[in-house]
């Protein structure tokens, strides 16, 4: 793990988990720290601590995640931990077939799990005791407590610390009671009920430790309250804000550094995306006056770039695929979505984990010199701890400021510094503002700068542009049309398309690289095609291929998701009846993590 220190706000929680069970204090924590910070390591530590040296195996630990890929990482934390000290670790998340699973939890200590998973399991009456559990972990816990995932906690809740012949059914019933009758009497007169509210109710889960965890807490009270947090103590950074009562619910870590480029035309930006990702440079004499140099990422390095779906993210990542063959860059491009098969995606985190090439027709082995660039829909935004993430690129604008900061939260972690580039347009940048402003995150700023192109160089690139995006129209119908894998990297005859496309570009001057050439294996088959015509003939395209919508940008219609962008008035009620229980409730919070 190679870790010799904890930071400020591990020690912080481990001490107080190691007191508060040594001393049998009741109370759950939340911790609200700042992405990358090493949230995982401040609970999984005292929850290790506490099982070494226990003689008998039962399950003392639950850790739930919401996605199957965090509940693997954090697995394979946990399994790093408890390696030397022999206990056994089990996770429930579907990556395994339900029967591996189930074998698993015969002996599991440390259970981390998919709410789905799990309940399945309790509900299968699997080999799982929730008798001696003592930890409860929600890590990103406003997820896990979104409405969508809200039925697992009903269903979890009562049985925990208790046997399991309780009647799921009769648990689930009081629960529901129990959680409408408090958000109506929290509604009514916060202070009296919440307190006589959490503090009821608690019978069956009096020794169960919740532990909640993200970098953007909710503030829900009606979710909040149906945890029936009991004491609840808040881990959070220090503030330099007068009025701390709320917190900062929006955690970004001190060594980001958050830029946003306004681009006026939608159009622009694709080829604002290349001169941000350094495929294209402007003109040397340029280098001073232009705004879009001093934009410039580093070519080489690591960087995640997210859109607004899958199918946004696949397109650009054709895109890319396209002009980083058309510019001659060295570097790959591969995609990641939640509509990728579980072993594509298994086999994409190994490659940005590893920083290795998985195209079976790139030809130049794993360098610190190419570049990776990975195009992702929100399903990297969360937890996914990515070690060498060198910025993050918001090709399209993200939708909440949560978004934002988890998005952002994958470059700069553990105290590394990182970049996050916004790409807005010039529509959106209000929206953006006022969505960063509501934020309230004290001091930080966004470094805001407008990045057109110069009619020149629009009319130079544009008509590059127009190939590209007419090449990418045909892989993509032909993938509608099931004539493609939309799983695999450029087909073939794409990639001889490109051909044709590539030689114009590098006479105009817009290769990235003045000497790049094609590589072999294109430059060899389209000697071959141009010999054998009647072969060639079969590798193109059908005539009557229908081109796809691509609207606006040339991708896809972005000021849709700019009208999505408000935030609705359940919101401003629930954070009502957050500050009022706030101020009522919680005088216990912590204000730093050293001033405990
Ligand atoms: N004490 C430490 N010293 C050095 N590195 C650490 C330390 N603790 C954790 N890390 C590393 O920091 C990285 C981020 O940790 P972790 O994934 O727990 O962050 P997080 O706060 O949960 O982030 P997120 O909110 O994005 O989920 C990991 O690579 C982890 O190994």
């Amino acid at each position: 793990m190679g870790i010799t220190s904890l930071f400020p706000m591990q020690e912080a929680v481990f001490s107080y988990l190691q007191d508060a069970s040594a001393k049998r204090i009741v109370g759950d924590v939340i911790l609200c720290a700042p992405t990358g910070s090493g949230k995982t390591l401040a609970y999984a530590l005292p929850i290790v601590q506490g099982i070494i040296g226990r003689k008998l195996p039962r399950l003392r630990a639950i850790i739930v995640l919401p996605t199957r890929d965090l509940a693997t990482q954090v697995a394979g934390v946990f399994k790093e931990l408890t390696g030397n000290f022999g206990i056994s670790v089990a996770l429930v998340s579907g990556a395994t077939s339900i029967v591996v699973e189930r074998a698993s939890l015969k002996t599991a200590e440390i259970l981390i799990a998919t709410p789905g998973r799990l309940v399945d399991h309790i509900e299968n009456g699997d080999a799982l005791s929730l008798r001696s559990v003592r930890y409860l972990v929600l890590d990103e816990s406003d997820r896990l407590l979104q409405d969508e995932y809200q039925g697992w906690i009903d269903y979890v809740l009562p049985l925990l610390g208790t046997d399991r012949n309780l009647n799921s059914k009769q648990a689930e019933q009081s629960c529901r009671t129990r959680s409408t009758a408090g958000i109506i009497a929290l509604a009514i007169q916060p202070e009296v009920s919440a307190r006589a509210f959490m503090r009821s109710g608690q019978t069956s889960q009096e020794s169960v430790r919740k532990v909640l965890v993200s970098a953007t807490q909710t503030k829900n009270p009606k979710r909040l309250v149906r945890l029936g947090l009991r004491h609840p103590k808040f881990f959070e950074p220090i503030s330099e804000r007068e009025d701390t009562s709320l917190g900062n619910n929006y955690n970004i870590p001190s060594s980001l550094s958050e830029k946003a480029w306004i681009i006026r035309d939608a159009e622009d930006k694709p080829i604002v995306l290349l001169k941000t990702l350094g495929w294209i440079t402007p003109a040397s004499s340029d280098m001073h006056n232009d705004p879009a140099a001093q934009a410039v990422l580093a070519l080489s390095g690591t960087k995640l770039i997210f859109t607004k779906s899958i199918q946004a993210a696949h397109r650009l990542c054709r895109l890319l695929e396209i002009f980083a063959l058309l510019l001659g860059v060295e570097g790959d491009v591969i995609e990641m979505s939640g509509d990728l098969s579980p072993a594509r995606r298994k086999q994409v985190m190994k490659t940005v984990h590893e920083r290795k090439v998985v195209h079976p027709n790139s030809t130049v082995s794993p360098h610190s010199s190419r570049f990776l660039v990975v195009v992702c829909s929100d399903v990297l935004a969360r937890g996914v701890d990515i070690f060498n993430m060198d910025a993050v690129i918001n090709y399209d604008v993200p939708v909440h400021i949560r978004t934002y900061v988890h998005r952002a939260g994958r470059t700069a972690r553990a105290g590394r510094a990182g970049t996050v580039v916004t790409l807005l347009l010039s529509k959106q940048a209000h929206h953006f503002r006022e969505m960063v402003r509501q934020a309230d995150r004290g001091d930080r700023k966004i470094q805001a700068k407008n990045l057109g192109l110069r009619d020149e160089e629009r009319a130079s690139f544009i008509e590059k542009l127009d190939n590209a995006l007419r090449l990418l129209r045909r892989l993509i119908s032909r993938e509608t049309l099931g004539l493609l894998s939309a799983d695999k990297p450029l087909p073939e005859y794409a990639r001889l398309e490109v051909c044709n496309l590539f030689e114009e570009m590098k006479a105009d001057g817009w290769a990235q690289n003045e000497d790049a050439t094609l590589p072999d294996d294109i430059r060899k088959r389209r000697i071959t095609e141009s010999l054998e015509p009647a072969k060639r003939g079969r590798l193109d395209l059908p005539p009557g291929d229908s081109p796809t919508a691509i609207p606006t940008d040339g991708l896809d219609n972005i000021e849709a998701t700019a009208e999505n962008e408000t935030l609705g008035g359940e919101d401003e009620f629930h954070d009502f009846l957050f500050s009022q229980i706030a101020r009522n409730l919680l005088s216990e919070k912590t204000r730093s993590f050293r001033a405990m």
